[in-house]
């Protein structure tokens, strides 16, 4: 579905790749998480799968097609095939949560339906039915300043589904939220993902979640792909090799 062929990102002003050759494919099915210590590049390998950065060097295929030689309106075709979650939400704060989840169809509309905010029976019936479906009907018509972070993932989540994407990408969706929080966001984004047939790729700092709730792991060592494979696979070094120097760093540092 996704193929990511030789691909290294080298921002303009650094002397260092963000990513370094990278080769990947990921398919419907796939519940990936990403990990990687801060900086290693996750942030930067979610934003070249929605063509939002491109790449130094390689390509990325979306359903074999280079994302390379595709205009503006195509990629903005491809990009609305793809939901995308926040680690600070980025919705409107003083709007609704049913408004808010109907910015998800703003990809399908022309602007001046987006700018008036008319909505048809049907577009409001489904933004209902995913709010319902993330547990938030009671909460319809509540300002989402006034949300807690995870209700407030969930409005990300449920904006993010109305758009009917094909691949969900998540930058590190829970960062901001406690652990239980975090658990429930994964559980949602799970069950979605097994009832919608979504690929899923989300960058995430917990491990333990990663390993529940992930079918493949990926593992980003500065800027290179140091591990590709199922949670079983991801061993105890597997992890000191991708986050030892960082693990005692913190700790000589409290001893
Ligand atoms: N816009 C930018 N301009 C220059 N360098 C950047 C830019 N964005 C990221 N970088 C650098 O690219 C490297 C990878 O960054 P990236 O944000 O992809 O890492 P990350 O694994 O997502 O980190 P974190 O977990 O802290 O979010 C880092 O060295 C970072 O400083």
């Amino acid at each position: 579905m996704i193929e990511i062929k030789n691909l290294s990102v080298r921002y303009h002003n650094s002397t260092n790749d963000a990513l370094k050759n990278i080769n990947l494919t990921v398919e419907k099915g796939d519940f990936i998480c990403v990990l990687g210590k801060s900086g290693a590049g996750k942030s930067t390998l979610i934003r070249c799968l929605n063509g939002l950065q491109k790449p130094t060097n390689g390509e990325v295929y979306w359903n074999g097609e280079p994302m390379s030689t595709k205009n503006e309106e195509q990629i903005r075709v491809v990009r609305r095939e793809m939901g995308m979650i926040f680690q600070h939400f980025n919705l409107i704060p003083r709007l609704s949560v049913f408004q808010n989840v109907l910015t998800g169809l703003f990809g399908y509309r022309n602007s001046f339906k987006n700018l008036i905010g008319w909505y048809n029976s049907e577009e409001l019936k489904e933004a209902k039915q995913v709010i319902s479906d993330v547990g938030l009907s009671e909460f319809l018509d509540r300002r989402v300043e006034h949300l807690s972070g995870g209700q407030k993932q969930r409005v990300g989540i449920a904006r993010a589904i109305l758009q009917q994407p094909k691949v969900l990408l998540g930058d590190e969706p829970v960062a901001s939220l406690d652990p239980g929080t975090s658990n429930h966001v994964f559980k949602l984004l799970k069950e979605m993902h097994l009832r919608l047939q979504l690929l899923t790729v989300i960058n995430v700092h917990d491990v333990t979640l990663a390993k529940r709730y992930a079918t493949r792991i990926i593992a980003l060592k500065n800027g290179e792909l140091l591990f590709d494979g199922t949670p079983d696979e991801f061993t105890d070094r597997i992890y000191h090799e991708v986050y030892e120097s960082e693990v005692e760093k913190s700790l000589s540092y409290i001893t």
